[in-house]
């Protein structure tokens, strides 16, 4: 079959993580018959270098011709990068919200999995991880905090700053069906995770979760006030199946859950609206203080390659052979830094895209 691929390498590590995932794919195509015509697409600081700001009209509407867009990260250097002067609306990272928000990828999918081979790697104890840690985070993506008026003002000589937290009814809803809907193909149990004893907006989170649940009498629901939840990820990880959370409590519970499944570099996600159209890509960001090195850990950006498989190009095969090939690179010993440990054969970023595209084969 034929797909048109949106790829946004982005900055920092990004172009190095996007060229070995796309070898992968190159890989997958050669392997099962199938053609992706791909479509560099810009965004963050590699669009402000060449048009000024971090996401053209013309880039959404390129995005929107392709069955998918892969991405790598966007981002600069928090100490020294020029972007983090600039208003907010400037920055990079307003061209990731942005895009997010057009193409209306309300659903973000971060799955947070200890592979077996990585327990070295977890920094947990062998009897906590002991069951396994498999873990999928709902993370709502286009509302909240993130999405909220915003100002910055100075009265009396003092400067002030407001950001506003809203959610609706309905965004709330469509949220929490996809985290029911998924939690029946997986253990039937949700956690929906907030802060309803302080905020309006989690306890109608709360309500709209419950009324929700009441469609999916086989699956288990629980809440969790999300302090909680930053300290159960560490105490006990093995008790969460699905984790249904806002926008800013699923961007930090992801990047604490990603430390048991052994780094940042292992997890992937998939950003989806209504369509079978995603934006896929690591949880991480641009790493800057290992871009260029040819050290990042690839294998979030391919993991997520497989969940566009899976999930924009119904490739389901062909997204397991992938998941295979890291399993079995796993397996043989061989580690990015991020995973390494005694006895594993150390490699680098390119040598893991060569390994998976090796396994693949
Ligand atoms: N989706 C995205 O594109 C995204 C996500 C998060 C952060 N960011 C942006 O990235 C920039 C840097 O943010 P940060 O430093 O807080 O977070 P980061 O995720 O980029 O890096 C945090 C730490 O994890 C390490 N790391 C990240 N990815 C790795 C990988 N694949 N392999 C090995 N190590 C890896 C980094 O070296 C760093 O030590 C910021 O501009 C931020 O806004 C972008
Ligand atoms: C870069 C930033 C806007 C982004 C987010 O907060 O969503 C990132 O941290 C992520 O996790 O994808
Ligand atoms: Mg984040």
């Amino acid at each position: 079959m034929e797909y048109r691929i949106g790829l946004i390498h982005g900055d920092g590590i990004g172009p190095e993580i996007v060229d070995e995932a796309k070898k992968v794919l190159d890989a997958v195509c050669e392997k099962y018959g199938h053609k992706f015509e791909y479509t560099n697409l810009l965004l963050g600081g590699a669009s402000i270098d060449v048009h000024g700001v971090p996401l053209t009209d013309e880039t959404i509407e390129e995005a929107k011709k392709c069955d998918a867009v892969l991405m790598g990260s966007i981002g600069g250097d928090a100490k020294t990068s020029p972007w983090y002067k600039l208003s907010p609306d400037k920055r990079p990272e307003a061209g990731l919200l942005k895009i997010r928000k057009s193409l209306g990828l309300f659903a973000n999918l971060r799955p947070a999995y200890l592979y077996q081979e990585l327990k070295d790697a977890c920094p947990l104890k062998e009897e906590i991880i002991g069951e396994g840690f498999d873990m999928l985070i709902m993370r709502e993506l286009t509302g909240g905090l993130y999405f909220g008026e915003r100002s910055t003002v100075e009265e009396n000589g003092i400067k002030k700053a407001t950001d506003t937290l809203t959610y609706s009814e309905p965004e709330i809803r469509r949220i929490a069906i996809r985290a029911f809907d998924i939690a029946r193909k997986r253990k039937k149990k949700v956690t929906s995770v907030d802060k309803a004893n302080v905020l309006d907006s989690s306890r109608l989170w709360r309500a709209v979760v419950e009324d929700v649940a009441k469609d999916y009498p086989d699956v288990t629901l629980e809440h969790m006030l999300v302090d909680n939840c930053a300290m159960q990820i560490v105490h006990n990880p093995c008790q969460f199946d699905v984790v249904l959370t806002e926008n800013m409590f699923g961007d930090i519970l992801s990047d604490e859950a990603s430390m048991v499944a052994g780094s940042i570099g292992m997890l992937s996600s998939a950003s989806l609206n209504e369509t079978k159209f995603g934006l896929y890509e690591p949880s991480h960001g641009s790493a800057p203080d290992i871009a260029g090195k040819n050290i990042a850990n690839p294998i979030a950006t391919v993991l997520s390659a497989a969940m566009m498989l899976r999930y924009s190009l119904d490739l389901d095969k062909e997204a397991e052979a992938v998941e295979n090939a890291v399993q079995k690179i796993l397996k043989d010993g061989y580690r990015t830094v991020d995973i390494m440990s005694e006895g594993c054969k150390k490699v680098s970023t390119s040598e893991m895209g060569d390994l998976l595209v090796k396994a693949l084969e």
